[in-house]
C-alpha cells in the first residue's frame, strides 16, 4: 500500500484509518478511488455562507489547505523537501472534506482581550453565518471554570455590535451551547493532550480544522505552541495558530520568538495579528489608491508633501501599566500598527491581491526606509491633571509603574523612504495616550499648486489652501478631502470645502469590528492581512537602534497633562520638515 505524509499531527491516529505516526507526520494510506488527491489551494470546503463573497483580497478565497505546515519549520523540512511537495499532498474523501468540523481554542480566554474582543467577534461571526455548520470554541486557561461558568463570562460581556438585532438572544444561546472550556497550565503538554482528547471528543472523527488563538502574555507563546502543536494539532485538517502582539520588544528577541515558533509551526501557521489591518479603513486604503484614477498619479513625491499617520487615545493606560512600562508607545502603536498603514500606503502596486504579493511589496517599502534618528524624534508622558473638579492620573501613579518610569507614552517622528518614489517626503507618526480625545487617521498634505492664479485670494499663508486628503480610520470612519472653492455670489471670495465620504452617512449598516474580518481569514487560509516574518524583522530593524538609543541615553521624556494635544515638541518636529500636523483643531 503507497502511504503518504501529513504534516499536520503530532502523534495522534485517527480510528478511521490504520495511520501510523512519525513525529509530526501521519503516514496516511493512499486508497485511490473513494479518497482524493487535495490540491495545495482547492475550492474551500464550503461553510454556511459563500465565503468567496467575503473575500478581503477579492479572489475567491483559499481552501480548507491541507498544505498548511508544509513549508518553515524544521520539522517539516526534516520530512517533506520542497521539490517533493506536489507529491506530499493528503488524500482525503469527498465526504470527509464535505464533513469538516473546525475548532477554535482561545488561549488565555479568561483574560481581557478575549472577553473584549474575541468572543464578540466570534459571536458576530456566528451570527452572520460565517462559521462553518460544525463549529465549537474551547477557552483554555489556568483559571478553573465549568463549562456554564465560561457560557455566563461570555454571555456577561458578549456585547457587540448585534445586539439590537433580531433573534439575538436565541443565537447568542446557540452559539454559548457550542462553548466549552478546559483548564490548564500554559506549559504542560499533559494538559494540552486532555484537551486534544475533548476537542477528539466533539470532532467526532471528522476531518478536523484547529485554529488557536493565542490570547495571553508573551513570555508564554512559545510554550504554548509547543504544547499545542505537539499534543493537540489536528491529524486531519489544517493547524493554525494565531499570535496576538506583541512580537518580542526589538529586533533580537523578535527573530528569537520566530525562531522558536518555527520550531514548531511552519510560517503558514502562524497568523501574526495587527488589528489595525482588519479596520475598514486600512483595508479601504489600497482600493482607494489602485482603483482610482484621481489618486493614484499623485502618489509620489511629486505631489505629496508629507503623509501624517495620527493616533490618539483620550484615556491612560490603567490597567494596563505593567504590560505597556515595559513596552512604551513606539513599540506599542507605531512600529505595528502605524508602520503597517505606511507600509501599505507607499508600497509599489503589487503583482496581484494574493497574499504573498501584496506582503512583498510591504516588505520592500520597509526595507527601503531611512534609519530613524533620535533627532527626528520626540517622546512624552502624560502627567496628571485636574479639569472641572475631576482629576485624572499621571502615568507614573499606576500602582504597577516605577514611579521614576522614563517610557514614553507619547512619540512623534518623521520617518523617510529612500526610494524613487517618496525620497524627501516626511512620513510623520504621532501616537500618544491619554490626549485629548481618541482618533486614527491618515493624512495626505499635497504640495501648493505650481503659479497659483488664485494666490491673491489665500492671504499670505498658501499652507493652509492646499489639499488634503484624509482617512479617518476611527472613530466616525470617513474620507475626505479638502479643497478650495469659490463661495457662491458675485464676488470672488474663496473656501475651503470638504468632498466627505462619511461612513455613516454612505452606508447605513454598521462596520465589522476588525478582529471579526481578521478571524474569519485566519479560518479561510486568508494571509494577506497578517504579518509576515520578514516583514516583522524590517519593521524592528527600523525601531530598535533608536529603542536602544532612548534606553541607553535614558531620554526624558516630555510631560504633558492628561487630556492635552501632548507635547508641543511634536510642533517643532513637524515645523523643522516644513510642515504642520493636520489635526491641529477639532474640526480639521
Ligand atoms: N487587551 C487588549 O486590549 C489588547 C491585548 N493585546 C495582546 O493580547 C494578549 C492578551 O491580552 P490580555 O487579554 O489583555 O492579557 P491578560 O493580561 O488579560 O492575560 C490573558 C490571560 O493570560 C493569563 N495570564 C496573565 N498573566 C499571566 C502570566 N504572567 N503568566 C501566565 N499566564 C498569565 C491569564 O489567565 P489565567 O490566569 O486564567 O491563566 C489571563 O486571563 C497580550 O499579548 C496582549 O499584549 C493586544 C492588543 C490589545
Ligand atoms: O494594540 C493596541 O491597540 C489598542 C488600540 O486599539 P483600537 O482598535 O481600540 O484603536 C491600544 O489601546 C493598545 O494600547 C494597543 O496595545
Amino acid at each position: 500500500m503507497a502511504t503518504h505524509l501529513s504534516p499536520y499531527s503530532s502523534t495522534k491516529f485517527s480510528s478511521s484509518h490504520e495511520i501510523k505516526a512519525v513525529s509530526r507526520f501521519v503516514v496516511l494510506p493512499r486508497k485511490i478511488g473513494s479518497l482524493t488527491r487535495v490540491p495545495q489551494y482547492h475550492p474551500r470546503i464550503r461553510t454556511r455562507k459563500q465565503f468567496q463573497l467575503k473575500s478581503t483580497n477579492g479572489h475567491p478565497l483559499n481552501a480548507v489547505s491541507l498544505q498548511d505546515g508544509l513549508d518553515g519549520s524544521p520539522l517539516a523540512r526534516e520530512h517533506v523537501r520542497p521539490q517533493d511537495r506536489e507529491d506530499s499532498s493528503v488524500f482525503v474523501s469527498e465526504a470527509e472534506k464535505l464533513e469538516s468540523t473546525l475548532s477554535i481554542t482561545v488561549v488565555g480566554a479568561s483574560g481581557d482581550l478575549a472577553k473584549k474582543k474575541i468572543f464578540p467577534a466570534l459571536f458576530a461571526l456566528y451570527y452572520e453565518d460565517f462559521l462553518p455548520e460544525d463549529f465549537r470554541v474551547f477557552g483554555y486557561a489556568r483559571t478553573e471554570m465549568t463549562d456554564e461558568e465560561l457560557r455566563n463570562m461570555i454571555s456577561k460581556t458578549l456585547t457587540c455590535r448585534i445586539d439590537q438585532r433580531e433573534n439575538c438572544e436565541d443565537k447568542m444561546d446557540q452559539f454559548l451551547k457550542r462553548c466549552y472550556y478546559h483548564a490548564g497550565q500554559y506549559n504542560s503538554e499533559e494538559d494540552f493532550s486532555k484537551l486534544d482528547d475533548k476537542l477528539n471528543e466533539k470532532e467526532v472523527g471528522k476531518l478536523s480544522n484547529r485554529l488557536f488563538y493565542l490570547s495571553i502574555p508573551p513570555n508564554i507563546f512559545v510554550d504554548v505552541v509547543r504544547c499545542a502543536s505537539l499534543r493537540a494539532s489536528s491529524t486531519k485538517g489544517w493547524t493554525r495558530v494565531i499570535v496576538e502582539k506583541p512580537f518580542g520588544r526589538d529586533l533580537e528577541s523578535s527573530r528569537q520568538l520566530t525562531r522558536c515558533l518555527k520550531h514548531y509551526l511552519a510560517e503558514d501557521q502562524i497568523f501574526r495579528i495587527d488589528h489595525y489591518l482588519g479596520k475598514e479603513l486600512v483595508e479601504n486604503l489600497s482600493v482607494l489608491r489602485f482603483s482610482n484614477l484621481v489618486f493614484e498619479p499623485l502618489w509620489s513625491r511629486n505631489y505629496i508633501r508629507s503623509v501624517q499617520l495620527i493616533f490618539s487615545e483620550d484615556f491612560g493606560t490603567e490597567g494596563r501599566g505593567g504590560y505597556f512600562d515595559n513596552y512604551g508607545i513606539i513599540r506599542d502603536i507605531m512600529q505595528n500598527h502605524l508602520l503597517q498603514i505606511l507600509a501599505l500606503f507607499a508600497m509599489e502596486t503589487p503583482v496581484s491581491l494574493d497574499a504573498e504579493d501584496v506582503r512583498n511589496e510591504k516588505v520592500k517599502v520597509l526595507r527601503s526606509m531611512k534609519q530613524l534618528e533620535l533627532e527626528n524624534v520626540i517622546v512624552g508622558q502624560y502627567k496628571g491633571h485636574s479639569k472641572g473638579g475631576k482629576s485624572f492620573p499621571g502615568y507614573t501613579d499606576d500602582q504597577t509603574v516605577p514611579k521614576d518610569s522614563l517610557t514614553p507614552t507619547f512619540a512623534a517622528a518623521a520617518l523617510f523612504i529612500n526610494n524613487s518614489r517618496w525620497d524627501g517626503v516626511p512620513f510623520l507618526m504621532k501616537a500618544g495616550k491619554a490626549l485629548h480625545t481618541r482618533r486614527a487617521e491618515v493624512r495626505v498634505q499635497f504640495r501648493h499648486v505650481p503659479g497659483n492664479l488664485y494666490r491673491r485670494n489665500f492671504g499670505t499663508d498658501l499652507d493652509k489652501a492646499t489639499n488634503e486628503l484624509v482617512l479617518r480610520v476611527q472613530p466616525d470612519e470617513a474620507i475626505y478631502l479638502k479643497i478650495n472653492n469659490k463661495v457662491p455670489g458675485l464676488g470672488m471670495r474663496l473656501d475651503r470645502s470638504e468632498l466627505n465620504l462619511l461612513y455613516r452617512a454612505r452606508y447605513p449598516r454598521e462596520i465589522p469590528d476588525a478582529y471579526e474580518r481578521l478571524l474569519l481569514d485566519a479560518i479561510e487560509g486568508e494571509r494577506r492581512l497578517f504579518i509576515r516574518s520578514d516583514e516583522l524583522d524590517a519593521a524592528w530593524a527600523l525601531f530598535t537602534p533608536l529603542l536602544e538609543e532612548l534606553e541607553e541615553k535614558k531620554i526624558v521624556p516630555e510631560f504633558y497633562p492628561y487630556g492635552s494635544r501632548g507635547p508641543v515638541g511634536a510642533h517643532y518636529l513637524a515645523a523643522k520638515h516644513n510642515v504642520r500636523w493636520g489635526d491641529l483643531t477639532d474640526d480639521s
